[in-house]
């Protein structure tokens, strides 16, 4: 398990290019099952996750072919078999079920794994599959999905306690895009990546209107073909840099960024007093050293996402003054809290809510922390980047699974980073 030692204090600066999405990059690749023909996806990140979806498209039959970040993908033959020891290490492993379900007409998928982030249910998906005329049933911790007599459109409502769910409005885009007549998707996620990987469904041959909103209509077709797309930016990798700016600028500039799909963590950082400044796809942003912190909460899209309210923390941590950060859509997110707290962080944990007294920026310091989950572990090394000494990050494997290689990008910014395999 590899690790990261961090030593904290220098200044960054210098510009980052950022990745292809990796939240858009999965079911659009999923995707791919839906035709025999072959489809090339671009821009998709070198981070495990995409690995780890080439090996479940491999594993189902599809012939894949990586060269950096293009992917060939050609499922001319596959089943409808995906088994625990497959998804068990991804929530986005659920994404393959839709595709299944719509091409073969039965799906039996295992119950995913996934970020310890709190409870992940999977009701909604079901929900929606069988709003669309499918059979579902679980059983031995897997979900068996049957829809040998056709999917049919309808209206679902797929909004749930927490909100919207993003993977769980992928998979019934997926599978109704082949089903009989209309579906109306209600409650639907918003998120930029949905839209994506629309975009990518009609380039196939659906026809998707209304993605990126709150209601998806989709008209099924016969067939889908063979298609090329290139993924969008990834929006939570450019966030973690510009608070990597925020907190440790200088004046840090991620290129290749689209900050249309940044609104809300703009607006924090400029409401904390933070430079922001974007000009096309680059957005840059200068460290005041007086900045303050705020009162955030998650929200789906365009609220502040879930995904960057780990390294937000972070920076309030070293910014004098009361910060309060409210997860709405998992209310258990907070394991990076007890590390930050090894380092000097001073926190109170509430329900579903952390309160955050600044400690300064020279008032975290170094010492030896356990990275818990994808983005916990992104605000790990964003606050050993401001804490005195040298910080051990342990199982940096979770950061792996969504950076593309963030200690060389973070080197050419100036900081002190670097891997030991171990
Ligand atoms: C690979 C990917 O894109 N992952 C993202 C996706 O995860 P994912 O799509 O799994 O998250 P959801 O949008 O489904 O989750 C939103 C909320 O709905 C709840 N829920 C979800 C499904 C369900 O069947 N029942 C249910 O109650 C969840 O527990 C959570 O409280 O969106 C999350 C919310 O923006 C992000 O944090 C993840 O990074
Ligand atoms: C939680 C995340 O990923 P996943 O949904 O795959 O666990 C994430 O990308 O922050």
């Amino acid at each position: 398990m590899d690790k990261f030692f961090v030593r904290g204090g220098s200044e960054l600066n210098g510009t980052v290019n950022v990745s292809g999405s990796k939240n858009s990059s999965l079911p659009i690749l999923a995707a791919t099952l839906l035709t025999d023909e072959p489809c090339i996806i671009r821009r998709v990140p070198d981070v495990s996750d995409a690995n780890y979806m080439v090996q479940i498209l491999q594993n189902l039959g599809a012939h894949v072919e990586r060269s950096s970040g293009i992917v060939r993908v050609e499922a001319e033959k596959i089943h409808p078999n995906a088994p625990y020891d497959l998804v068990r290490r991804m929530r986005a492993s659920i994404c393959v079920m839709g595709p299944l379900v719509a091409r073969l007409g039965q799906a039996s998928v295992s119950l995913p794994g996934g970020c310890v982030i709190g409870d992940r249910p999977v009701d909604l998906h079901l929900r929606g599959l069988k709003g669309i005329g499918a059979k579902v049933e679980v059983e031995g911790g897997n979900m068996l999905i049957d829809a040998s007599e056709g999917l049919v459109g309808d209206r679902v409502n797929l909004r749930g306690k927490h909100g919207p769910t993003v993977l769980g409005t992928d998979n019934l885009m997926m599978a109704a895009v082949l089903a009989k007549g209309t579906t109306v998707i209600e409650g639907a996620a918003a998120e930029p990546e949905v839209a994506d990987l629309a975009d990518f469904l009609n380039k196939m041959g659906a026809k998707i209107e209304g993605a990126g909103t709150t209601t998806i209509v989709i008209e099924g077709v016969e067939k889908l073909h063979g298609a090329e797309h290139t993924v969008i930016p990834d929006r939570i990798e450019a966030g973690t840099y510009m608070v990597a700016g925020a907190l440790a600028g200088g004046k840090v500039t991620v290129n290749r960024a689209n900050a249309e799909h940044l609104g809300a963590v703009i607006d924090v950082l400029r409401e904390c007093g933070h430079g922001v400044e974007v000009d096309g796809e680059r957005i840059t942003v200068t460290r005041n050293p007086n900045g303050t912190g705020a009162d955030i909460t998650t929200a789906p899209y365009p609220g502040f996402p879930t995904d960057m309210q780990a390294q937000m923390s972070a920076l309030f941590a070293i910014t004098p003054g009361l910060s309060v950060v409210t997860d709405t859509i998992f209310p258990e997110r907070f394991m990076h809290i007890a590390e930050m707290a090894r380092m000097g962080g001073d926190f109170k944990k509430g329900n579903g809510n952390v309160v955050i007294k600044g400690v300064g920026a020279d008032g975290l310091s170094a010492a030896p922390v356990m990275a818990s989950d994808l983005r916990a572990s992104a605000a790990l090394v964003l606050a050993a980047l401001a804490a005195d000494g040298e910080t051990e990050i342990n199982r940096v494997y979770h950061i792996d699974r969504g950076y593309e290689h963030i200690d060389e990008k973070l080197q050419t910014l100036g900081a002190q980073i670097h891997r030991v395999r171990v």
